[in-house]
């Protein structure tokens, strides 16, 4: 007895913990219970493409134990557990996939078991509850202890009534140290009005800590990194405000145009899709005050008191555009007035931000793919090289691809003369961190669902004022009152959007060429 009690013991120490693994946030209830994840969608590109890889990947990495987990897929199409699995395993195998890796694919997709049913049938429902309830009963789970989470990997018009399926038919069944918890997709709404309705409706159905509004960006490792950089580096710490920044750019290109989204985008556009929320995110993170603590609630105060300091965004500081060729795509409307970029300049009227433009821009079918943040600092006063020709220091977070940072420094010139000259002192993960593989966005938030961590979601109130920032400029464009600018494919969208840069104050370092550093 004493033996199986030391095995049980040197096994959990084994097994990565599920619970929050690091002094940064607190877990609270001993959780003992089976876990059911419920992909709902799972016929769709989000569940193929994003959240099934990044289960497998949990599993693989030890977090989901196979003595424990049960994974379901539900959607209205009607396919066989084998059919779904085959569709899962080819996001799963690379060409470079072992043998052995092969065939922790294979026993991770038995893992997982289709159910298929409408959204809105309680019948459907309860179908689903036998099943999670069936799964529950084979582990000896005490009723009232098993955990299910379920992932609605669904069109946003589904949302509510899949909601109330869940909240009457498929909860965890008493409070043992078990939970039901609901993990919800972007869009959250279209504007001020939808997102509170949807909102207040949610409010009645869930409590808003079984609530996880999912952003990805909140996953990536350099928007993580945010925090640590800006308050537990004392570099960073005097600098980080109006004297000394210029002004901060936050940007997403993407070469792939809106292909096989058409109609979801079209809806949409590149401000809802992009800008209100991943974008928005960054710039809380690189301009809220230092938090009380690490505690989710903390965090998400400060970003909350960013947002509702964020001044109406003029007309004059906006440059819309839409790529030639979006309305040939049969999905979209032949006359639509739906962005696919924008560059606009958000104004944050408080002490430490005031007169620092922030400029946010994004766009689709562009001449490259990357998200960065770009930290550009004011000049010397007094300069004594006579170096404005060179640029000015600027601070760049590389977030995707290949993670990076690196500070735009003025050298001397290697050699006789003095004169100076653009360099960079930088970090690239790739070479740093070369036995590290980096997480994607999704394993790590998804981990954070199970694990109770709500410090990397969206509460209500940061949504409310995040879409307050946005509504009354969407509404003007979807009245038509603003019109995209037509834009090249592949370009670097309209050239009104590097004019607004110019007079927003951006200094574009002339001559300096990056060389990446080889391993
Ligand atoms: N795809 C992506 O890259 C990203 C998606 N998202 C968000 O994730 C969610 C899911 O996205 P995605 O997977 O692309 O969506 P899909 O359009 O692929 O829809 C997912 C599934 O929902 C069902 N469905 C589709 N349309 C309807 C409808 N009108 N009414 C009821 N059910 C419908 C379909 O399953 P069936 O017919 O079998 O029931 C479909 O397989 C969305 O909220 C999206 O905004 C967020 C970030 C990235
Ligand atoms: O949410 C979305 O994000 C993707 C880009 O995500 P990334 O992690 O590849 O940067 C974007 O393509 C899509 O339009 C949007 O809905």
């Amino acid at each position: 007895m004493a033996s199986a009690k030391l095995k049980e013991v040197v096994e959990t120490e084994k097994k990565p913990s599920l619970k929050t693994s690091d002094s940064f946030s607190e877990m609270s209830v001993a959780e003992t219970g089976c876990l059911s994840i419920i992909v709902l969608g799972a016929s769709g590109d989000l569940a193929k493409k994003k959240t099934f890889p990044a289960l497998y990947n949990l599993y693989r990495q030890g977090f989901l134990q196979s003595n424990e987990v049960h994974i379901f897929g539900y959607a209205r199409s009607k396919m066989s557990d084998d059919e779904l699995r085959d569709r899962i395993r080819g996001y799963l195998i690379k060409k470079d996939t072992s043998p052995e890796q092969s065939e922790d694919v294979s026993k991770f997709l038995q893992l997982i078991k289709y159910v298929s049913g409408n959204y809105d049938s309680d019948e459907s429902f309860q179908s689903l509850d036998k099943e999670i309830l069936a799964h529950e009963f084979s582990k000896n789970t005490q009723e009232g202890s098993s955990r299910r989470l379920f992932y609605l990997a669904l069109p946003p018009s589904v949302y509510l009534p899949v909601c109330r399926m869940i909240r009457f038919n498929c909860m965890n069944k008493s409070d043992l140290g078990g939970w039901t918890r609901v993990v919800v997709e972007k869009p959250f709404g279209k504007d001020l009005d939808t997102s509170e309705d949807l909102s207040a409706q949610l409010g009645e159905l869930f409590e808003e800590k079984q609530i996880y509004r999912i952003d990805h960006y909140l996953g990536k490792e350099l928007v993580q990194n945010m925090l640590v950089l800006r308050f537990a580096n004392r570099l960073f710490l005097p600098l980080w405000n109006r004297d000394n920044i210029a002004n901060v750019q936050i940007v997403f290109r993407e070469q792939i145009g809106t292909e096989g989204r058409g109609g979801y985008f079209d809806e949409y556009g590149i401000i809802r899709d992009i800008i209100q929320n991943h974008l928005l995110q960054v710039l809380c993170l690189v301009a809220m005050e230092k938090p009380v603590s690490l505690k989710p609630e903390h965090i998400r105060d400060e970003k909350v008191k960013v947002l509702q300091s964020v001044m109406p965004i003029s007309d004059e500081e906006i440059v819309l555009g839409q790529y030639d060729g979006y309305t040939a795509d049969p999905t979209v409307s032949d006359h639509s007035n739906t962005p696919t970029f924008a560059t606009m300049i958000l104004r944050i009227h408080n002490e430490r931000w005031e007169g620092v433009p922030f400029i946010m821009k994004a766009g689709k079918a562009l001449n490259s793919s990357k998200a960065e943040i770009r930290v550009q600092f004011k000049d010397v006063p007094g300069d004594i090289f006579k170096c404005k020709e060179h640029g000015r220091n600027e601070f760049v977070i590389r977030l995707q691809p290949k993670e990076a940072m690196y500070m735009k420094l003025t050298v001397k010139r290697p050699g006789l003369d003095m004169s100076t000259i653009q360099s960079e002192l930088g970090l690239f993960y790739g070479q740093r961190y070369q036995n590290v593989a980096i997480p994607e966005a999704y394993e790590r938030l998804i981990l954070d669902t199970i694990r109770g961590d709500q410090q990397h979601f969206v509460r209500r109130d940061e949504l409310k004022a995040a879409w307050e920032i946005f509504t009354p400029l969407l509404h003007r464009i979807d009245e038509g009152k603003m019109k995209p600018l037509p834009y090249s494919r592949g370009s670097r969208g309209p050239i009104e959007a590097d004019e607004l840069l110019e007079k927003a104050g951006y200094l574009k370092t002339h001559g300096y060429i990056w060389i990446p550093p080889t391993l």
